[in-house]
């Protein structure tokens, strides 16, 4: 059995990034990966200008506060003023440029205006409220590095430069179809042995989440015949093919047969609770993943493994989740013999608790935890340890 570890790097060696791009405008590229790197044609801010409303001297002008200065111009955002005769003030506003022969800007709390003059109440420091030209983005910086996921703030820094657009890789393809004769798709009423697709509904949010194109094929029964049928539709359909059931060793389990049917399985079980049985392939030229049935090791396995693996498929460079060291609140006594992921909440008290059942088919502690904790074969937690985290920051989206 592969360790968690060896499943992942496996993973992420197989994972080779779409090339294909296309051009979006920087309002449509949430959630998108730039594929090549933007670099900024002018200074950011593109002259030196006010940090506050209040009033531009020349420091050297103001040697005791209490100093009477007349007002000579007046300059507002979006224009600029002239250079600053010696001995008078400027009144000035947030984001305007700053004068020539100015070096400092007052706040108008320090200031008192009197007729056409003002009174400033505080010794200035050169460079006082100052926002320099080019502190935020020098000309011909890289703002943006090809493989980032393009987030708000990217999206904001990307227009901060004037990019209209952005070069991004196309959107990868990802077909998923869900194994169980239990199967009932929510809005129908559950016959006796039946339960709801809540794997679909995981899955539909992780993928769009991600920015794939998703490609649902639904529910597919459990016989060889129509897991065959269901995987070759989806191989030829898509980059990737996720599923989730069927997987393990039942009678009805029909999927890793079917891979081995129509291609090739190249990794199966990992050793971690939950999600054991994962498995790995390849057919006809598509990736093929699949997840346990049970919702919790379904949902747990496309956090830790899935989601690096396609981020690294749709082009990305930074793939890989962080882990914090948190404190925990709560015993756990009996060591493992497999790597545990335990659904925790990050508390008030900055310390962790632990959902009551950590069942793998109780998607409850899934909603209810804000991350993983990470526990090595035979690890026991004692009230106080610390512990590594996984915050769900880190896994979704
Ligand atoms: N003898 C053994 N039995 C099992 C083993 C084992 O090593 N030896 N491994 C267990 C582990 S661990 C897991 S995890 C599960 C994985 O099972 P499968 O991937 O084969 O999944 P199924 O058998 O089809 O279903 C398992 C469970 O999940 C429910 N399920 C399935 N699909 C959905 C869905 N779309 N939405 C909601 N719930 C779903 C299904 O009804 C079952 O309860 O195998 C153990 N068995
Ligand atoms: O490893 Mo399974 O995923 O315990 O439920
Ligand atoms: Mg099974």
């Amino acid at each position: 059995m592969l360790s968690a570890d060896q499943l992942l790097d496996a993973l992420l060696e197989r994972a080779h990034g779409v090339t294909e791009t296309e051009t979006v405008s920087v309002t449509d590229a949430l959630g998108r990966v730039l594929a090549a790197p933007q670099t900024s044609a002018i200074t950011v801010p593109p002259l030196d200008n006010s940090a506050m409303d209040g009033y531009a001297v020349r420091a050297a002008d103001v040697v005791v506060a209490g100093v009477r200065l007349p007002v000579s111009q007046r300059i507002l955002a979006g224009t600029v003023g002239s250079p600053l005769q010696p001995g008078t003030a400027a009144r000035i506003f947030t984001g305007a440029p700053v004068p020539p022969g100015a070096n400092a800007v007052l706040m108008q709390e320090y200031c008192a205006t009197e007729g056409e003059s003002v009174v400033i109440n505080k010794l200035p420091q050169p460079g006082e409220n100052i926002r320099h030209a080019g502190e935020d983005i020098e000309l011909g910086a890289q703002v943006l590095a090809a493989g980032t996921r393009l987030g708000a703030a990217e999206m904001g820094l990307a227009a901060s430069v004037g990019l209209a657009e952005l070069p991004v890789f196309r959107k990868l393809k990802v077909a998923c179809f869900f194994t169980g004769d239990e199967l009932v798709t929510p809005g129908a009423p559950l016959l006796p042995g039946q339960i709801y697709n809540s794997n679909r509904y995981t899955l539909t949010g992780l993928l769009n989440g991600l920015g794939c194109e998703l490609i649902d094929l639904g529910i597919v029964p459990d016989t060889l015949e129509a897991t065959e049928a269901a995987l070759a539709r989806a191989a030829s359909l898509a980059d990737v093919v996720i599923t989730s059931g069927g997987v393990s060793v039942g009678e009805a389990d029909y999927v890793k047969v079917a891979v081995e049917k129509l291609g090739r399985v190249e990794m199966w079980k990992v050793a971690m609770k939950p999600g054991k049985p994962l498995v790995y392939g390849r057919v006809n030229g598509a990736d093929f993943i699949g997840l346990p049935g049970n919702p919790v090791s379904a949902f747990v396995t496309f956090c830790l493994f899935v989601r690096p693996f396609l981020l690294k498929r749709m082009g990305a460079s930074d793939v890989l989740y962080r882990a914090f060291v948190v404190q925990a609140d709560f015993a756990w006594t009996k060591p493992g013999v497999r790597r545990e992921f335990l659904r925790a909440q990050l508390q008030a008290n900055g310390k962790l608790a632990l959902f009551p059942n950590q069942g793998s088919g109780v998607l409850t502690s899934c909603a209810w935890a804000d991350g993983l904790i990470d526990l090595e074969v035979g690890q026991t937690v004692q009230a106080g340890d610390w512990v590594r985290f996984i915050p769900f920051s880190e896994l979704l989206a």
